[in-house]
């Protein structure tokens, strides 16, 4: 025994000389020892091994990397052995750790995606063998980005905490709950009976979810939307079922939220459409297969036409002519708008141009938003900078936004109009009477013309409850010194309908569908600058 060992176990030389090691062993310990010692005597040979040994000085227990190696007779018998430890605990520990830190997520404790992965393939490998359904959930908290930024991250941290912790009360221990980013969870139920103790254990996690959080002294109210897909009908490996729960999660959100949806096949097809779509839009901008239509918008008084609206078109290579309600959603929520929209402005702006150089006397042209671009700060200078561009005046321009658009950070979207408005820019409300209508903002904003929706005009004559709206816009526009236009206008009775009520301005089938820049040369700016 040397002064290491002394130090690091506290035992002195002195004190074990003549002893037995079985005096400062356990029992157990010692039994392993001399187990591994015959096996040195036995093979002649050095062996080497990491135990555990239990250090009375520290009270605890030690690992140690041992290695023992006999000395041997000339004739190559085993005489006695020679065995040296090195204490790897704290080796251990770090190492231990470190493989905590690549496999739980550090904020809830729960495992992450490399241990998730793990543990899925290991279900799938069991429930392959034993011919049991594997299920796994995607849940998406609902509205989580709003507490996180309207509370802020640490109560949205704490809340995760919260969360990952009732989750984990609800499953059983061999099934895992993983934190999959962000505040998605995902749960992976194995050797499961029949598919629909999925949906119980679903059922579980939204009831869970829904009880109140309270979370420093605020109390926050969660729910969330659970997509579930099973092994092997979903999927036969990893990424096929987490893809297809993820599918039926956003499902689940479509469906209202705060609900659980099990994949179905169908919602794969959607899926892919909506991929290839989202790849063609893409291409889209840059092959130049978009394009605008205008409509006219009629003035009842002269008939002349006082605005066009310019309506994005697609000409998509496979699938011909796209109208916008296809693809617009898709390209807000992929970014794109921001893109499509510049071009939308721009074209438009050329296009009021090259009209003037053909010497058509062309009147505003009315573009619009999406709530996404309104949203943008970049907003009035983009505008600006385009009409820089193309050398138009801002007064050639109408935008039309939606009302929801202004509802939100009302201070902001004040100031947003001011500096449009300072450009000579005319606001227009479109689809009015589909969101909050509230008459106050109207007289805030000062918006310049409202748009009744065309399911508003569709109904007249059928439904009273649309034509007592439509009776009820006009009274008030008519007070506020607000134009409106009606949408959707396709038949006479509609026209004497609004005319008698005191609208006088229209767009609709009646007097044009939306048509390609050479059409209204031909057939609206002949006509009207003979
Ligand atoms: N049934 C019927 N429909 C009529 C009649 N008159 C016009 N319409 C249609 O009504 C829609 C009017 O446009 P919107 O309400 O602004 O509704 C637009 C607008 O919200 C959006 N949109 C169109 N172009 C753009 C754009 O450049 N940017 C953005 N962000 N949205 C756009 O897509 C929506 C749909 O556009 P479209 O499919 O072109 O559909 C157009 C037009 O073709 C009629 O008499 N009967």
């Amino acid at each position: 025994m040397n002064n290491a060992c002394e130090l690091q176990w506290g035992l002195r030389f002195k004190d074990l000389y003549d002893t037995d090691a079985s005096q400062f062993f356990p029992p157990e310990q010692m039994k392993f020892f001399l187990a591994k010692d015959k096996e040195v005597f036995e093979s002649a040979s050095q062996i080497d091994f990491e135990e555990i040994i239990w250090n009375s000085s520290l009270k605890e227990n030690r690992i140690v990397h041992t290695f023992k190696k006999p000395f041997c007779s000339s004739s190559g018998k085993p005489l006695y052995l020679v065995g040296m430890s090195v204490d790897i605990t704290e080796r251990k520990k770090a190492e231990h750790r470190i493989m905590e830190m690549a496999t739980y997520d550090m904020l809830t404790g729960l495992p992450n995606r490399t241990l998730l992965m793990d543990r899925i393939k290991q279900a799938l490998e069991q429930g392959r063998r034993n011919q049991k359904q594997v299920a796994v959930l995607f849940i998406d908290l609902d509205n989580f980005k709003v507490i996180n930024d309207s509370l802020g991250h640490d109560v949205g941290d704490l809340l995760l905490q919260e969360v990952a912790a009732r989750f984990v009360t609800v499953v059983r221990r061999e099934d895992t709950v993983a934190r999959h980013g962000g505040d998605e969870f995902i749960v992976l139920l194995s050797n499961l009976y029949k598919a629909m103790d999925a949906e119980v254990v679903a059922q579980k996690i939204l009831d869970v979810l829904n009880l109140p959080f309270q979370i420093d002294d605020v109390e926050l109210h969660v729910s969330g939307s659970i997509g579930i897909s099973l092994f092997p009908d979903d999927g036969k490996n990893i990424w096929m079922l987490l893809k297809n729960s993820d599918i039926a999660m956003y499902h689940a959100k479509k469906k209202g939220r705060n609900n659980c949806q099990f994949f179905k096949s169908e919602m794969n097809k959607r899926a892919n459409e909506r991929h290839s779509m989202e790849v063609d839009l893409r291409n889209a901008l840059k092959c130049s297969e978009l394009l605008l239509h205008y409509q006219p918008i009629v003035n009842i008084d002269d008939t002349k036409v006082y605005s066009m609206e310019a309506l994005l078109r697609w000409r998509h290579p496979k699938n011909g002519l796209i109208c916008p309600t296809k693809f617009i959603r898709l390209a807000e929520e992929t970014g794109m708008i921001a893109l499509i929209g510049e071009w939308v402005l721009r074209q438009s702006c050329l296009q009021i141009k090259a009209w003037r150089e053909q010497g058509y006397e062309v009147p505003k042209l009315a573009i619009n938003l999406s709530a996404i671009q309104f949203r943008q700060k970049t907003l009035v200078a983009d505008i600006t900078r385009i009409l820089d561009e193309t050398g138009l005046e801002g007064h050639c321009l109408i935008l039309e936004i939606t009302e929801s658009e202004l509802m939100e950070n009302v201070e902001e979207v004040v100031r947003t109009l001011q500096q449009l408005r300072a450009l000579g820019i005319e606001i227009s409300i479109d689809d009015f009477g589909t969101g909050y209508s509230s008459l106050s903002y109207l007289k805030r904003y000062q918006i310049n013309t409202l748009k009744i929706d065309r399911s508003f005009v569709c109904d007249i004559s059928d439904n009273p409850e649309d034509t007592a709206i439509i009776a009820a816009i006009l009274a008030m526009a008519d007070n506020l010194k607000i134009h409106v236009v009606a949408e959707g206008v396709e038949t006479e009775e509609q026209l004497f309908f609004l005319a008698s009520h005191g609208c006088f301005r229209f767009q609709g089938y009646y007097f044009s569908e939306p048509l390609p820049a050479p059409e209204i040369e031909s057939r609206i700016w002949k006509r009207i600058n003979p």
